[in-house]
Formats: structure tokens, C-alpha cells, sequence
């Protein structure tokens, strides 16, 4: 094999490209991973220095890979030596009566997942400073916490490498070439591979593009507030405060989401779990603030220990699928070709096991899931395949 032919190439070096890679060594193959911008960098959806990992969930799926997904999360911060988990529990609040609340608290049940529920009494005991709505129900998903983001990624990334693994960074695919032997183009020149993996996040279509391929995929930029607590440590990690999640909270179309204050002392973070539409490249020309109007307002009513206006504004980007469900399937008409797309927000945590499929995919192997939720597929009255 010449120094430009692998066995698989993996276009993109955020959390899941970076996993998928991690496993393809792991599984002795020779692998590539491309990456557009010198790493680190945040222009992506995978940096940062935090993210929710839960097993509460609506949709038993996604519950049922966390059980392993736990477990490789523990393998990687051994293997890298780094702590990358910090347990915290997650409140999940809502009304009770409400569809959302009560398909949380279903899947919570079904699966027989540690569960601590709070009835109005105890909501206020243990989870104190914040003005539960009358007719909100609240449990706590005690095996939840934080995910060290930034760390994370780059963990992936060294094990990777330490295995063999080769990263190139600065160096976009500008394009693609189908085939039994998948040929990528960067301005270094062209690499070939037995298989392809795509995980550009909200570049996907855009990369898509080269193979005739396109998903129904809205990019929304994220604006990450953090806001400061009245008395420092009110909310924070180490005083046993939880990140939550509130649906159907009131006057808000989508969840609003925190943090408790860990890794900014003194500040929380406390976000709306949807933006406005951006273009990736382009991303700060979005400006929309409606979302930090609503958290303010939200934040002055349920949480007053929390002066209601950001303190650290930091910027993401959602790539959003009509469901909000992931893609993790083959190209439809290049089975060499494997996409992971469509993350919606909520990807991070799965890391070690949407790259786990991935890679089986990519070797033509059968998925360890079940990916009927993930299929292309599910969107054939939106995507256009010219093929
Ligand atoms: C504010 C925010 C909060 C979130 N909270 C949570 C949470 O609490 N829990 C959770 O589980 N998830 C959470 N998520 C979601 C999670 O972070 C994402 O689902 C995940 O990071 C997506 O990773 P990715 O690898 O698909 O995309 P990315 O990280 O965007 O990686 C794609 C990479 O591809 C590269 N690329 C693109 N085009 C090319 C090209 N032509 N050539 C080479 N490289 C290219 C990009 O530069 C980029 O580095 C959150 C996301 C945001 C934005
Ligand atoms: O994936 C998560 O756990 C969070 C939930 C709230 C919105 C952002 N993502």
C-alpha cells in the first residue's frame, strides 16, 4: 500500500470522525483522518468544554446504547489517562401531564434506570434555588453528568494516533470520487481507500454534494450562554448541583437546558435547545438573540439565583434532521460510502458507539445496533439523489 492508499478514510475530526477513527485502528485497519482546519478548533459542533451524557432519553434506542457507551467513555479516559466524566445526575422537569414528560419518565421506567423522583416537597430540598412550576413533574437520571468536551476529542485523537492512526489537518476534501476504490481530493493531493466514512457535521451536504447526494439537514447556529450565580457556588457541581433539562417549558417552543457551574467557576450553563438557520462558513453572520431573550426571561423566573444576563457567549452549530433522529447509514448508491450526519444537537455522548457503527459499517461488517431509526431512507420524500 502506497502512502496515500488506506483501507478507510474518515472526512472530518469532530467527535464522531475522530471515534470512528479510534475504532478502524483498533481494528488494525489503516486509516485517515482529514480535517479541513488546523486542530484544535471551534468552528465545528464538537468543541467546548462540556456536554450532557444521560440515559434518559424519550426513545428506548438511544437509551440502550448508553448502557455500553458508558463503558467505552470509562475505556477511553483509562486509556488516555484523563478524567472526562464527572457525575452530576440530570433533573428532567416538565409538565407532568405532558407527552414529552411522560415519554422520558416511561423509558426511565421501562428500563428500570436509577431514577430518584421529586414530588413537590422534596424538589425544593434537593434541588435548591429554583422555582419549580406548579405542575411540572421532576426526576433525576442519577447515572447522568458532564462529558469534558475539548478533552475528550483530543483523547480520541492521541489514541488514535498511538495506535498508528494518521490525522491531517488543514486540509479540505474539495472533492470526492465513487468508486471501489473511493478517491479524496485535497489541495495535497488525492488519497484512495477501500471505504469512506463522511462525518463533516454541518459541512455534510456540502461534501455530499461531490456523490449526488442530498439530506434534509438544517444548520443552526447555537449561542452558548453561561450566566453568572448571585452567590458563587450556588449552582455548581461541586456543591451536588445537577445539569437539567425542562421540555415544554412555558413560552419556550424547545427544551431549555443547564449545566451546573464547573468549569467557568461561577458561572452556569444554561442554553435553548434550538438557533436560527446559518451558514457554516459564515456562522457569525447570524446575530439572532430571540433565544437569549427567552433564557432570560426563563431564567428571571425559575432560576433568581442567576444574574439574567450572559456573562460568556460562546457560539455552535446544530446540524438539525426533520425527526431530529441521527443518519448513520451507507450511501444509497455507493455502499463503500458511510455517512454520520444529523447529530440534532445531541451526539456528543454517543461518540464511542455512533464511531463503534460506523467503522462496522465501513468494514462491511453487521452494525452492533439496530439502525432502522437512522436510515436514510426515513427522509425519501426530502432527499434529492440525482443518481
Ligand atoms: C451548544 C451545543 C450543545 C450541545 N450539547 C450536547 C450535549 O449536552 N450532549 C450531547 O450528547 N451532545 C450535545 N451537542 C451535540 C454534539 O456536540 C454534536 O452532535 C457533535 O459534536 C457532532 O459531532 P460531529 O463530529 O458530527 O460534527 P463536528 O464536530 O462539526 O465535526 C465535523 C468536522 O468535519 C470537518 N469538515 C467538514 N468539511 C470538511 C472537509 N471538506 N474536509 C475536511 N474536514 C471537513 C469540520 O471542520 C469538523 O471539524 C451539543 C452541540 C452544541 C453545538
Ligand atoms: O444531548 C443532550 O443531552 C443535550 C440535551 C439538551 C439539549 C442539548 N443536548
Amino acid at each position: 500500500m502506497s502512502s496515500r492508499d488506506f483501507d478507510c478514510i474518515v472526512i472530518g475530526a469532530g467527535i464522531q470522525g475522530s471515534f470512528t477513527a479510534y475504532h478502524l485502528a483498533k481494528n488494525g485497519k489503516k486509516a485517515l483522518l482529514l480535517e479541513q482546519f488546523f486542530l484544535p478548533h471551534s468552528r465545528g459542533s464538537s468543541h467546548g468544554q462540556t456536554r450532557i451524557i444521560r440515559k434518559a432519553y424519550e426513545q428506548d434506542f438511544y437509551t440502550h446504547m448508553m448502557e455500553e457507551c458508558f463503558q467505552l467513555w470509562a475505556q477511553l479516559e483509562s486509556e488516555a489517562g484523563v478524567k472526562l466524566y464527572r457525575r452530576t445526575g440530570l433533573l428532567l422537569m416538565g409538565p407532568e401531564k405532558g407527552r414529552e414528560f411522560q415519554l422520558f419518565k416511561s423509558t426511565m421506567e421501562r428500563n428500570r434506570l436509577p431514577t430518584v423522583t421529586l414530588g413537590p416537597a422534596d424538589f425544593s430540598q434537593h434541588i435548591p434555588n429554583v422555582n419549580r412550576n406548579p405542575g411540572d413533574g421532576a426526576f433525576v437520571d442519577t447515572t447522568a453528568g458532564v462529558l469534558y468536551a475539548d478533552r475528550a476529542l483530543r483523547a480520541a485523537q492521541e489514541v488514535f494516533r498511538s495506535l498508528g492512526g494518521v490525522i491531517m489537518d488543514g486540509e479540505k476534501v474539495v472533492d470526492i470520487k465513487p468508486g471501489p476504490l473511493v478517491s479524496v481530493t485535497t489541495a495535497s493531493g488525492v488519497y484512495r481507500a477501500k471505504s469512506l466514512v463522511i462525518t463533516a457535521g454541518p459541512w455534510a451536504n456540502t461534501l455530499l454534494s461531490h456523490t449526488h447526494l442530498h439530506l434534509p439537514l438544517q444548520v443552526v447556529k447555537i449561542n452558548v450562554c453561561y450566566w453568572r450565580e448571585r452567590t458563587p457556588g450556588a449552582y455548581s457541581a461541586g456543591n451536588r448541583f445537577p445539569c437539567f433539562i425542562h421540555v415544554e417549558a412555558e413560552g419556550a417552543g424547545h427544551h431549555i437546558y443547564g449545566l451546573p457551574s464547573n468549569e467557568y467557576p461561577g458561572l452556569m450553563k444554561v442554553c435553548y435547545h434550538m438557533g436560527s438557520e446559518t451558514d457554516p462558513d459564515d456562522r457569525d453572520r447570524q446575530m439572532d438573540r430571540g433565544d437569549i431573550d427567552i433564557l432570560s426571561r426563563y431564567i428571571t423566573r425559575h432560576f433568581p439565583g442567576l444574574v439574567p444576563v450572559p456573562a460568556v457567549l460562546e457560539s455552535c452549530m446544530y446540524t438539525v434532521t426533520p425527526d431530529h433522529h441521527f443518519v448513520l447509514d451507507r450511501h444509497p448508491s455507493h455502499s463503500n460510502i458511510i455517512i454520520g450526519a444529523g447529530f440534532s444537537g445531541h451526539g456528543f455522548k454517543f461518540g464511542p458507539i455512533v464511531g463503534k457503527v460506523l467503522c462496522e459499517l465501513a468494514l462491511g461488517q453487521v452494525p452492533s445496533y439496530d439502525l432502522s431509526p437512522f436510515k436514510i431512507q426515513r427522509f425519501s420524500s426530502h432527499s434529492k439523489s440525482a443518481l
